[in-house]
């Protein structure tokens, strides 16, 4: 649905994107994950045609008026209401003047009531919190039912509660669109994602299914259950040249942390053999999309 071949965005001499090949599968809930500066908003800029690469290719594959995109502080003409706010982003996308039909009115009101907005729809977003914006921006990002949605931070403004509803609402929209979303809360992203991207610096340092990720290419561990001799086996293994590290815990388990998963593949079930341990259960650990991040950018 989206690719894009060595971009590269500079503000000066600043590269704020350095060579990104971004590949978003159609249907995907694809999230970019990345701290503060690390370019995410740039990348989402220049996908939204709002900002411009100097150098490489973009491929959007997807009509301008498919094309949804909530920006990090939206902004609306204060003296409009909420409901106004969505019934005119509804009329926009349709090429409309105005909200007409009864479909319209009550598609309307379901994003409203989706996004948490229906007791404040009639009241003049220029009172809204900065959460009631958040929540208005993807109720308007919404409502047309765009193909393709780039969410740019959509739930940082938001409480726990809010930050709930929105990853719920992103849910519901997984096999029904396409969802690109920036976040610097890597619990959300792991949340809701199937495909991730880890920005840093500008680069793409990872980007894959989530389980990919958490199971094995950044911190490749294992976790072992033996009958009995834990130390033992903790012991033999790490004496081998591809682990980097095997420590016995309670229970008889043992977590082995491998220098590569494709050593570990080859090599743990005969150096496990070898010390004549009675195995009752291995298998890879995952690890939270956090450390795994920590881990890829150390
Ligand atoms: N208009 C601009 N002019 C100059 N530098 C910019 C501009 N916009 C962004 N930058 C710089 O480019 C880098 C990437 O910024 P960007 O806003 O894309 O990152 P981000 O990952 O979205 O960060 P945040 O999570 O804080 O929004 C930062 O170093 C930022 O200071």
């Amino acid at each position: 649905m989206i690719r894009t071949h060595g971009l590269v965005k500079r503000y000066g001499t600043h590269a704020a994107l350095d060579g990104v090949d971004l590949e978003v599968p159609a249907g995907s809930v694809y999230g970019l994950a990345g701290p503060n500066g690390a370019g995410k908003t740039t990348l989402l800029g220049i996908l939204a045609g709002l900002r411009k690469a100097t150098e490489g290719e973009v491929t959007v594959a997807a009509e301008t008026g498919e094309v949804a995109v909530l920006p990090d502080t939206p902004r609306f003409d204060p003296w409009l209401t909420g409901r106004e706010v969505v019934a005119l982003a509804l009329t926009l996308g349709s090429g409309t003047h105005s909200v007409t039909t009864r479909e319209d009115a009550e598609r309307v009101d379901e994003v409203l009531e989706q996004s948490g907005l229906t007791d404040a729809a009639r009241r003049r977003c220029g009172g809204y919190s900065r959460g009631m914006l958040q929540r208005l921006g993807i109720a308007s990002t919404l409502v047309a039912r765009p193909s393709l949605i780039l969410l740019d931070e959509p739930a940082s403004a938001l409480d726990p509660q809010g930050r709930r509803e929105v990853l719920d609402l992103i849910n519901t929209l997984r096999g029904h669109a396409t969802v690109l979303f920036s976040s610097h809360i890597l619990g959300d992203v792991q949340e809701v994602c199937d495909t991730v991207g880890i920005l840093h610096h500008g680069r793409l340092l990872f980007q894959g299914p989530l389980s990919d990720l958490l199971v094995g290419r950044a911190v490749p561990r294992y976790e072992l259950r033996v009958r009995d001799g834990a130390d033992a086996v903790a012991g033999a293994l790490s004496r081998e040249a591809w682990v980097s590290s095997a420590t016995a815990a309670e229970g008889g388990i043992v977590h082995v942390e491998v220098r590569s998963l494709a050593d570990a593949e080859r090599h743990l079930m005969g150096a496990l053999a070898a010390t004549g341990a009675s195995v009752v259960s291995m298998r890879p650990e995952e690890v939270s999309l956090e450390r795994a991040f920590l881990e890829l950018t150390s």
